[in-house]
């Protein structure tokens, strides 16, 4: 992440302009033990850190609802009131509207904040927002933003599949562009130059991914129709649908799997609060999600030692079932189609997440215990079992040795351990070599967050098929046959 102003002088009065501003605003407060810290030297940007020590339950700071910038408070749905739908009460889209994809007309929360924060933008200083504006950043290090080159370092790893950059650009000039230029004198104050469409397509991208990082969703309710807090709160919703809207302080806090603050939805206001006590010097820390380090590189461009835990490893069923095959090699391709036909379509997955079972953090943003593989996706082995199934039906050589529950359960675990030693295979490099890479927990820059990424996998395809064997010799043990992947035992083809 680049901030506006590289030169030291110019972020730091970017950030005390900025709290200057903050501080004028009717209704806002920030507490006198913390304050803003130039944190680039980690690579985290601006960060909030407590000066003295801080007792839980303690307002950091509160930010005027008036404040947000959003549909219901920046004057653009006024000046363009048939672009944004404002006949819902509070301004936003409700879930029953049509969004039809081309219309430039039906806009949903994302576009309409990408809008929203353009023209907010090229106001300049007739924007009220400009010095929170001056402390957004202009580079991000989300993967939208990489090279082919940087890109690749990210090897086997599914967020690659995720960046969405074509869908991007698509919506952009499906939905963006066509309501900047039809309102040219809207979105570009008398006198100033307008864009280029590839400028304007530039600085939709870069607002984009702002609101990716830093926006929060309006709509949360600390409380749920009992009164009582739901656990959820914190994770931010960003299907599209609900309003969404930039808040100014509460995105200067950083983030992680372990927090110490949360930020509650009030009626007037959004208020900051410590979870538990703060030392002085410690960072105050907000909370983003169980996201594995792949979905925040995605999303936000950073990665964290404590959101390893949640990493996460697609396993396509394309590898399972070609190790599924393997054992069945009386069956030629004319069985595997009518295999194939047996299977639900609509009930058949392309591809299981792989993941750690993993305690939710406690009520001060504190994780107990370990994370660990205990289990695999239930769907899985059902899909394994209706596999077999449909074996059965189309071989009646094979029927007999599939009617043995363990037989079946060694298949199954079998296939999925070699399934997954293929899934580690498709890397380019061996965890080995990524951990000979990595020397310190302070991952500094883009390569050194895409091998984070993809050793977390590796770890975590590791740590799977370890459980895998470990369920396949306790079959064999309680069996007393041999199974097939554990080291001594031999497979047994049909
Ligand atoms: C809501 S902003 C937080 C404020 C941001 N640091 C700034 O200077 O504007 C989210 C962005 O901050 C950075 N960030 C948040 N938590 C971080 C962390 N624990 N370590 C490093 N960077 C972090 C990431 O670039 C992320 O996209």
């Amino acid at each position: 992440m680049e901030i506006d102003g590289g030169v030291d002088a110019v972020f730091d009065q970017c950030t005390q302009f900025f709290l200057q501003w903050f501080r004028t605003l009717p209704g806002a407060t920030f507490h006198r033990d913390i304050r803003i810290e130039d944190l680039r030297g980690r690579n985290a940007g601006r960060g909030i850190v407590a000066t003295a020590d801080i007792e839980p339950d303690t307002v950091l700071f509160t930010i005027p609802r008036a404040s947000i910038i959003c549909t219901a408070t920046s004057s653009l749905p006024n000046r363009i009131p048939e672009v944004f739908d404002t006949s819902g009460a509070d301004g936003n889209q409700s879930e029953d509207d049509d969004d039809d994809e081309d219309d430039p007309k039906s806009q949903d929360s994302w576009t309409s904040l990408i809008l929203i924060m353009l023209y907010e933008y090229l106001q300049g200083s007739s924007s009220r927002w400009k010095p929170y504006l001056d402390v957004l950043p202009a580079k991000f290090d989300t993967p939208m933003f990489w090279s082919p080159a940087e890109l690749a370092e990210l090897q086997a790893s599914s967020v690659v599949l995720k960046i969405g950059k074509t869908e991007a650009d698509q919506m952009i000039k499906r939905k963006i562009l066509p309501v900047i230029r039809a309102h040219e004198n809207v979105f570009f104050p008398s006198g100033s130059a307008s864009l280029s469409d590839d400028q304007l397509v530039e600085l939709s991208h870069r607002m984009g991914s702002a609101i990716m990082a830093y926006a929060f969703d309006l709509e949360k309710d600390d409380e749920d129709e009992a009164g009582r807090e739901e656990d959820d709160d914190w994770v931010e919703d960003r299907e599209g649908k609900t309003m969404l809207g930039m808040v100014p302080m509460a995105d200067i806090l950083n983030a992680d799997a372990v927090f110490n603050a949360h930020i509650s939805h009030g009626e007037d206001a959004l208020t900051a609060t410590s979870l538990r006590p703060i030392r002085a010097g410690e960072e105050i820390l907000n909370y983003y999600g169980p996201l594995s380090n792949g979905e925040l590189l995605r999303r936000y461009g950073y990665v964290t030692a404590e959101h390893s835990r949640y990493d996460v490893v697609e396993l396509p069923w394309e590898l399972i079932e070609r190790r599924l095959k393997e054992r069945f090699v009386a069956l030629k391709s004319q069985d595997w189609e009518k295999v194939a036909n047996l299977m639900d379509p609509e009930d058949t997955e392309d591809s299981f997440v792989i993941e750690r079972v993993s305690e939710d953090p406690d009520s001060s943003g504190v994780i107990h215990g370990e994370a660990q593989v205990r289990d695999l996706p239930e769907e899985l082995e059902e899909q394994v079992k209706d596999f077999l199934k449909a074996v059965k039906k189309v071989h009646s050589q094979s029927a007999e040795a599939l009617s043995d529950k363990n037989a079946r359960k060694e298949i199954y675990l079998d296939s999925v351990l070699r399934a997954l030693r293929d899934r580690e295979a498709q890397y380019g490099t061996t965890l080995e070599n990524d951990e000979g890479l990595l020397k310190s927990e302070q991952p500094n820059g883009r390569r050194d967050m895409a091998v984070w990424v993809r050793r977390g996998e590796k770890r975590l395809l590791r740590e799977a098929q370890v459980w895998v064997a470990q369920q396949l010799a306790e079959l064999e043990l309680s069996t007393s046959r041999p199974t097939s992947s554990a080291p001594t035992a031999k497979r047994q083809r049909i």
